[in-house]
């Protein structure tokens, strides 16, 4: 039963046939497993390993044995749809811990009842109407956006800087309810984010370094711990801002604010309310807002960034965007609706997550033996899934490094495999930001489109991508804009 030189429980195939006939089993480097085979690797050089390996399987999913657990790595749609509906394996992996210092038990790293009660309390944050309200939050940032481009050198905008301020901005202004530009800090914050997702994207390519010990005696644990707490001393003011403000303007009518919380409460009022009504405390409302702040704009601005570059790369999928968005009304009156009938525009999102997903691999473990597509998992392991894979695979998704956005029009897709395009995750821990992301990014594009033609500087075929919470380049990112005459 195990692994004994990787000491790790080994997983099996349920009908007792060799593993390998079921999966890809990688081999070690060394005689211990898969052990020593990610010492000394870079964020860029993991992520060529994991794909490496990906690649290696041809197509299917394959198993690594580390100390103390086997991995199980999922890189095709057709296993990870157990996954996905799978309601035991909803508890997130390992790897996630290395983040708990910064995210706390907050939504994307709670499970069972905590996360069942979070998810609950957070969905109406979400809702349509309040959609609609945050639309006129991405217009105005994006107008803002474009204000700052026209003082860059047009030749060569490094496109990392302000759309990163763009996405921060927005999730500030629309789930916390205050502007980021008002408060003392917000580039210090911006930063120590970066940092925090920098530190924890070298600590991942470590193994040795997952244990506190070693990162506190070798890692850079106080440049760590210093700009977390950077992180939350910010998010802490805000909410105690926000408190003060709630509790002169609403508490003292819980009715009112009960009827209006369904139609019109973004993330932060929504918790207050609760906190009013006993049923969350300070601490639990930290976590979230942290989570929110994290997920919410590493995400998106990833996006952003992959969508200019490739808008830049096909000038006619550009053109083809620019004349589906001449026909719209003034910007300034554009609706939910305008945005989301952009049919084509929402086709070059997908396309750009498909190939360039931010979030390129999520995690789960085992908590107890679990039987998953006729294999065994012993308590403990790890499950990785390769939501880059399960995108890329030429089954699904013919010719798939080939930037196609056609592949997403309606008559193109009434056959695809329902978990072959996964960029937000699938089943109950999927993203709860998914609609939010797509309308704030449509806005910014509707936005760069009109006033710029886009020429490529950096192109994507040399980027070098690293292993991060969110997908990353090696290098900085650059195109061209010239305004368009109107
Ligand atoms: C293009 C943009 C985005 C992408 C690709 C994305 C992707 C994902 C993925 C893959 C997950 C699953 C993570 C896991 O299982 O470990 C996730 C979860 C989550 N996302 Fe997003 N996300 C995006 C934008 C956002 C935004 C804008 C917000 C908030 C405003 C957000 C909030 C969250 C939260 C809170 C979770 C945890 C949900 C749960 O477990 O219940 N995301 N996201």
């Amino acid at each position: 039963n195990y692994f004994v030189l990787a000491m790790c429980k080994r997983i099996k195939c349920v009908d007792g046939k060799p593993l390998e006939e079921k999966v890809c089993v990688i081999p070690g480097k060394t005689i211990f497993g898969n052990n020593f085979d990610l010492l000394n690797v870079t964020p860029g050089k993991l992520f060529k390993l994991v794909r490496g390996w990906a690649k290696f399987s041809r197509g299917r999913s394959y198993v690594l044995h580390f100390l103390n657990a086997s991995l199980y790595n999922i890189t095709n749609a057709e296993d990870a749809e157990q996954l996905f509906l799978s309601q035991p394996l909803t508890t997130k992996g390992l790897m996630y811990d290395l983040l708990r210092p910064v995210l706390g038990d907050g939504l994307l790293m709670s499970h069972e009842e905590k996360w069942h009660l979070r998810r609950k309390m957070l969905t109406p944050a979400f809702h349509f109407n309040i959609l609609q309200t945050f639309n006129e939050i991405f217009k105005e940032e994006s107008l803002k956006l474009l204000e700052k481009l026209k003082h860059l050198q047009h030749d060569s905008v490094n496109i990392s800087d302000v759309i990163e301020e763009f996405a921060l901005n927005n999730v500030c202004e629309t789930a916390l309810g205050v502007k980021l530009n008002d408060i003392d800090g917000e580039s210090e914050y911006r930063a120590a984010l970066h940092t925090v997702g920098t530190i924890h994207a070298k600590r991942a390519s470590n193994p040795l370094m997952y244990y506190r010990i070693i990162f506190y005696l070798f890692g850079q644990y106080s440049e760590n711990k210093h700009y977390i707490e950077v992180a939350h001393n910010f998010s802490s003011e805000i909410i105690s801002k926000k408190r003060e403000e709630f509790l002169k303007d609403k508490g003292c009518n819980i009715d009112k604010v009960n009827s209006e919380i369904k139609t019109r409460y973004a993330m932060l009022d929504t918790l207050l309310y609760e906190e009013a009504q006993g049923l969350i405390d300070h601490q639990a409302i930290c976590e979230e807002v942290d989570t929110f702040m994290f997920e919410g704009f590493d995400t998106t601005s990833t996006c952003l960034k992959f969508a200019l570059l490739n808008l830049g790369q096909y000038p006619d999928v550009q053109e083809r965007c620019y004349q589906e968005i001449a026909s719209l009304t003034d910007f300034e009156n554009l609706t939910v609706f305008d945005l989301n009938n952009l049919e084509y525009l929402g086709c070059v999102i997908k396309e750009t997550l498909r190939m360039y997903p931010s979030v390129p691999f999520i995690g789960r473990q085992c908590t107890k033996e679990t039987v998953l597509n006729g294999l065994i998992l012993p308590a403990n392991a790890q499950i990785n899934i390769h939501i880059i894979d399960i995108m890329r695979d030429s089954k699904h998704f013919p010719e798939p490094s080939t930037f196609k956005p056609e592949r997403f029009l309606a008559e193109n897709t009434c056959n695809m495999h329902p978990f072959a395009f996964v960029p937000f995750s699938a089943g109950s821990r999927n993203c709860i930001g998914q609609k939010f992301a797509i309308l704030e990014i449509k806005a910014a594009l509707v936005a760069i489109i009109r006033a710029y033609r886009i020429f490529p500087v950096t192109r994507t075929k040399d980027l070098v991508l690293e292993y991060g919470i969110t997908l990353r380049t090696k290098q900085k990112l650059f195109v061209k804009l010239e305004p368009r005459i109107t």
